[in-house]
């Protein structure tokens, strides 16, 4: 009798998305599974994944040449159960003749809400104020009229304060982040892409960048440099995807060139952020605060990472995407491109590698 084919899935992602996997004939397909609620050991999946034909991975999970001449000739899909893919090696995969699946759109709207919240937390100190309270140190007792105040996001009590938001990275998520940030009054959006990073000056506004201004009532949107976003906004939100290009584009230069009340989020990888010299810019106060939902070398699993230390950084243990809902759907995709993968069929969200 032959062997029958594996697929290899380094986390139990939910009963529903399980299910998808029903569609292969168990007599023909071994399903192996890491059970824990952790992540699957590198060990583990190394056993595991000689001659697999699929394999489901999450971002903790790297996939990078070892691994595929481990698994061997028979790998046709790896599915990643996330937007990124900085976790995986892609010209490993291309080489090969891997096809990479990944779970876009279905994160967008609960990406952008845990941005917009980090904007608000990082610019109203609210991590602080909540240190503070769990420390029984209730701060108002004696009500100090500016005790914990922050600079407002958008156009101010009367509606007419000019202000920029500024996107390192405006995909998808930026966007329906500027969308959500639209009803603040934002006078200016100023974005990078690859190609405006690097420009001498500010781009004129596309034709697209004119109708997503009008749509949301945005004042202007356009393409600028780098230095262009960090010395004109008010507020900068770091929307761009991880890896070697994009490794700490926001560094000293970048922090320096900030206004003193602005702040930083960042909610994509945390590769992109110099974490020392946004230590440092926040204990010279170059900028006001930050709100991170990644960061460099993540997890922080010792509280005394220098950034917990500082009451103008909001840390959040990358949840992003982290809604009931959304990490449902997402579970959903990564098993529908696993299955259609394996089967030699189109995969329903495919990187073109
Ligand atoms: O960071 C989360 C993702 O890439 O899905």
């Amino acid at each position: 009798m032959s062997e029958k084919k594996r697929i290899v899935i380094s986390r139990y992602i939910g009963e529903r998305a399980m299910s998808l996997l029903n569609e292969l004939d168990r007599d023909e397909w071994d399903i192996i599974l890491w059970k824990e609620n952790e992540p699957a050991s590198r060990e583990w999946i190394e056993k595991n994944v000689p001659n697999a034909t699929g394999l489901l991975v999450l971002l903790t999970d790297k996939v990078n040449e070892s691994l595929l001449e481990i698994a061997g000739p028979s790998l046709r899909i790896v599915s990643t159960m996330s937007v990124g893919y900085d976790h995986v090696d892609t010209s490993a995969l291309r080489k090969r003749g891997i096809k990479l699946g990944f779970t876009p759109d279905v994160l967008t709207f609960a990406v952008a809400d845990l941005t917009v919240l980090l904007c608000l937390m990082a610019t109203r100190n609210a991590g602080e104020g909540l240190t503070l309270v769990k420390n029984g140190q209730w701060p108002n007792l004696a009500f100090g009229p500016f005790t914990l105040c922050g600079p407002q996001i958008g156009a101010g009590v009367d509606g007419t304060k000019p202000y920029t938001v500024g996107f390192v990275g405006f995909g998808r998520i930026a966007q329906a982040t500027l969308k959500r940030l639209a009803p603040y009054d934002i006078s200016r959006c100023i974005y990078t892409n690859s190609t405006s990073r690097q420009a001498p000056g500010p781009q004129a506004p596309s034709e697209a960048d004119k109708e997503l201004a009008k749509s949301l009532g945005v004042g202007e949107i356009f393409a600028a440099p780098l230095d262009y976003v960090a010395k004109e906004s008010d507020l900068v939100i770091v929307l761009a995807p991880g890896g070697p290009s994009t490794m700490h584009i926001i560094d000293e230069r970048f922090l320096r060139a900030m206004k003193n009340h602005a702040v930083l989020v960042n909610t994509s990888r945390g590769t992109l952020v110099d974490t020392d010299a946004l230590v440092t810019a926040l204990r010279e106060k170059w900028i006001w605060g930050t709100g991170l939902d990644v960061v460099e070398g993540e997890p922080l699993i010792k509280a005394d990472h220098p950034l917990l230390a500082l009451p103008r950084a909001v840390v959040l243990p990358h949840i992003g995407s982290a809604t009931t809902d959304t990490r449902e759907a997402m579970a959903m995709l990564a098993v529908t491109n696993l299955v259609n993968g394996v089967l030699g069929r189109e995969l329903e969200r495919e990187v073109k590698i």
